[in-house]
């Protein structure tokens, strides 16, 4: 379990972060998302004790990140910049780490196969490619067995086939009943990676909410409408204060208006319907209207 409480981190006058709180539970994935600059970095240090809060405090399992006896067991994490010695293997970068903790070349050698990075284990990090950086970086997350885990951007850099290790990786650190926060940019990635979002606008909490409840509260889905008769039909619509927009001339995308109310005007005008159909909002829509008023840089 990681609790933020209040937690509050001042560059200057600028207020990066403000009176943040959350609580992300354990045994789901929880997104962290918010617009650039929205302060999710500065809060993901803060949990990490790598920045002093100007106010509040951030627990991570019960206690501050510092008093940990052995950090690494008890958080694995991923940072952005992570910083790798350039001369140093994968296996060699993953030893040194796990020497700091006692902890076994057995458990080295696993997460280099978790990580699937046996066949380049030997090879200098220097000559990493990005994707292969973020492997080595989740594989040392992973080092200390650690039952709270935190990604930065976990799936930058990653091909299709490293994104989709990253989904099924965390779903299943999280099905063992770990406790994961994850930030992100791709909204197609997090709809389907994670079940609970937290997301920050300015340094504020805009929501903590499952993605379902979400998507449901901004509420900006739209109804397919497929009618013989449609340029009649779209006129009773916006009549009736639809938002009416045509990719096909049979076929009219309709908001403002809900499903059942399409049905029954079109039924008092006569005008048969082929299709009727109700399509939710996407994340990413949900999340643009959220954090409309947040965006800082555009
Ligand atoms: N060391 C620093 N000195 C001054 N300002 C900083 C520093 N670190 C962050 N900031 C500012 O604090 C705010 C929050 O930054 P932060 O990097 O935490 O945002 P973020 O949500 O992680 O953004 P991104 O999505 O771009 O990574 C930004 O306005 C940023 O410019």
């Amino acid at each position: 379990m990681i609790e933020v409480q209040a937690l509050t981190k001042r560059y200057g006058d600028k207020v990066a972060v403000d009176e943040l709180t959350f609580t992300v539970k354990p045994g789901q994935v929880t997104g962290f998302l918010g617009p650039n600059g929205a302060g999710k970095s500065t809060t993901m240090r803060m949990i990490l004790g790598l920045d002093r809060p100007a106010a509040g405090q951030a627990l991570v399992t019960g206690r501050p990140y510092r008093e940990h006896a052995a950090p690494l067991t008890a958080v694995g994490a991923l940072l952005e910049a992570k910083s790798i010695h350039k001369g140093r293997t994968a296996r060699s970068h993953l030893t040194s780490l796990a020497q700091t903790h006692g902890i076994s070349r057995a458990r080295v050698d696993e997460v280099l196969g978790l990580a699937g990075l046996e066949s380049v284990a030997d090879r200098r990090a220097g000559g990493f490619s990005l994707g292969m950086g973020q492997r080595l970086g989740i594989a040392a997350a992973l080092l200390g067995d650690p039952a709270v885990i935190i990604l930065d951007e976990p799936v930058n850099g990653l091909d299709p086939d490293g994104v989709l290790w990253v989904r099924n990786l965390l779903h299943g650190l999280a099905a063992e009943g770990r406790t994961v926060l994850v930030s992100s940019h791709l909204m197609s990635e997090m709809a389907v990676t994670a079940e609970n979002l937290i997301i920050i606008g300015r340094g504020k909490l805009l929501a903590d909410t499952s993605i379902d409840d979400l998507i449901a509260r901004v509420g900006v889905g739209t109804v397919t409408v497929r009618s013989p008769r449609a340029a009649e039909l779209r006129d009773v619509l916006t009549a009736h204060g639809a938002t009416v927009t045509s990719v096909e001339p049979s076929t009219l995308q309709v908001t403002d208006l809900p499903v059942e109310e399409i049905g029954e005007l079109a039924l008092g005008r006569e005008i048969v319907l082929y299709e009727l159909t109700p399509r939710r909002a996407s994340l990413e829509q949900a999340y643009m209207e959220l954090t409309r008023e947040a965006v800082e840089y555009r």
